[in-house]
């Protein structure tokens, strides 16, 4: 599918947001680990949680789902022995699965996306799993990757959290249904340590005890636990909604977006504050989000790893902002579904914006003007890539074509036709 992207100057409505990915991967998962009926309400509806939905299914969990909710009976520490999984292009996904594989005698992931995740790192996971009774076969801790389990074992365990959060958050799953206590130290840095926090919040929902310290670099997490089976509700999702508000930010607008809760504890809530700060004029009344653009931003500089799946789309109203904005500490954006710092920056550079890259970081120079457009963009695989020049293009003087826009589905099926019920002049041709 092409994404034909045309100047836009107003957008003006209420959009229903989309329901939070990574709460509903993590409740799918705490459902299935549990041995009893769960249900979960206003679940997200993508490729990613389409991925989870399908392998808690091949691993046991028995789903029955209507438009409201879907109700699961989990297979708690006792998967099926399934020999196959298929997690699509789903990162999170893949890596809270290896460490739930381990309770099966021998589990292949296999690499149906050899150009995205089939490129991703997954070593700090592998040596995790490995220090717990489990070999792995895989190819330079990339896809496809055999997971040997039946027998983890807790105790002391390391893993680093310099690549990703999700190596951490999948040990989190998996070591409290082990009989043995354990001990996670987080070696290196944490990237992406707000979202360890939402996988905190659901296995306190789910019933798990466990120790943090207060800089989330060590936990201690007694054995032979149970998931409680339990009622949840997913909330609206800032991941994907800060690409509708970076789009209403270099608008004129009016534009209200419901179900996005102020008390959030998603990182990427920060795209707030982030546009506040650019001057765009925010406000909630009670879980709705309002938002005012009237095309002028200023430019600012900002910690990217608070709102990692927000930077992109912060970027492309930064490309608009009076002044240079940097985002800084944002290295690991290289090992999602593309580089997203050189892979990016090069597809905003042919839209004509003006853009530096250094190892950790993205530097805008701002063109309050607009930028030239007027040419085809590559999408890489990655649905944040597509949103963010979406963007641009609506700000551009001759417009975009992104190519391969039915990418955007991995996380937001809906962003084309939310964007145009705006107002925004794009066009879909299949
Ligand atoms: O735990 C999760 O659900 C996620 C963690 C983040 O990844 P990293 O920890 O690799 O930054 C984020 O980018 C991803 O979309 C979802
Ligand atoms: C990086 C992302 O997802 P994942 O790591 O789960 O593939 C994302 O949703 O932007």
């Amino acid at each position: 599918m092409k994404a034909i992207v045309k100047p836009t100057e107003k957008l003006s409505g209420e959009i229903n947001s989309l329901s939070s990915k990574n709460y509903t991967t993590r409740y799918l998962l705490a459902a299935a680990l549990s041995e009893g009926t769960s249900t979960i309400y206003y679940p997200a509806h993508s490729e990613d949680s389409d991925a989870m939905r399908r392998c808690i299914h091949d691993l046991g969990a028995e789903l029955q789902e209507d438009n409201e909710k879907i109700v699961i009976t989990g297979f708690g520490k006792s998967p099926k022995p399934v020999k196959e999984l298929n997690v699509g292009n789903a990162g999170a996904v893949l890596r809270f699965l290896m460490s739930t594989a381990t309770l099966c005698p021998e589990v292949t992931f296999v690499n149906t996306y050899p150009t995205s995740l089939g490129k991703r790192p997954h070593d700090d996971l592998i040596k995790a799993l490995e220090q717990m009774n489990v070999k792995v076969a895989h190819q330079s801790g990339k896809l496809p990757i055999t997971i040997y389990g039946g027998n983890p074992k807790g105790g002391k365990i390391q893993v680093s959290g310099q690549v990703s959060s999700q190596f951490l958050s999948s040990l989190l799953f998996l070591t409290p249904l082990l009989e043995e206590d354990s001990e996670i130290v987080v070696l290196d840095d944490l990237k992406s340590k707000v979202v360890v926090g939402q996988t905190l919040d659901v296995l306190r929902q789910a019933g798990i005890q466990f120790e943090v310290s207060e800089d989330f670099m060590f936990y201690k997490i007694p054995g032979n636990q149970k998931y409680v089976p339990k009622k949840y509700v997913v909330e609206g999702d800032y991941p994907g909604s800060a690409a509708i508000l970076a789009a209403a930010a270099v608008t004129n607008s009016n534009v209200s977006m419901l179900r996005l809760m102020e008390n959030s504890k998603q990182g990427e809530k920060a795209a707030v504050d982030v546009l506040k700060k650019m001057g765009v004029h925010l406000n909630y009344e009670g879980s709705t989000l309002q938002i005012h653009g009237n095309q002028k931003l200023i430019a600012g500089e900002f910690n990217g790893d608070h709102f990692t799946d927000a930077v992109l789309a912060m970027v492309a109203a930064a490309v608009f902002a009076e002044g240079t904005s940097r985002f800084y500490d944002v290295e690991n954006l290289r090992y999602k579904e593309c580089d997203r710092i050189t892979d990016f920056c090069n597809e905003l550079k042919k839209a004509g914006a003006n853009v530096e890259e250094k190892q950790s970081e993205i530097i805008v120079h701002g063109q309050p003007n607009g930028v030239e457009g007027g040419v085809e963009i590559n999408a890489h695989f990655d649905h944040r890539v597509i949103m963010a020049l979406t963007v641009v293009g609506l700000r551009s003087k001759k417009g975009l074509i992104i190519n391969d826009a039915e990418h955007v589905a991995k996380s937001y099926p809906q962003f084309f036709e939310h964007i145009q019920s705006l107002g925004a002049n794009v066009e879909l041709i299949k």
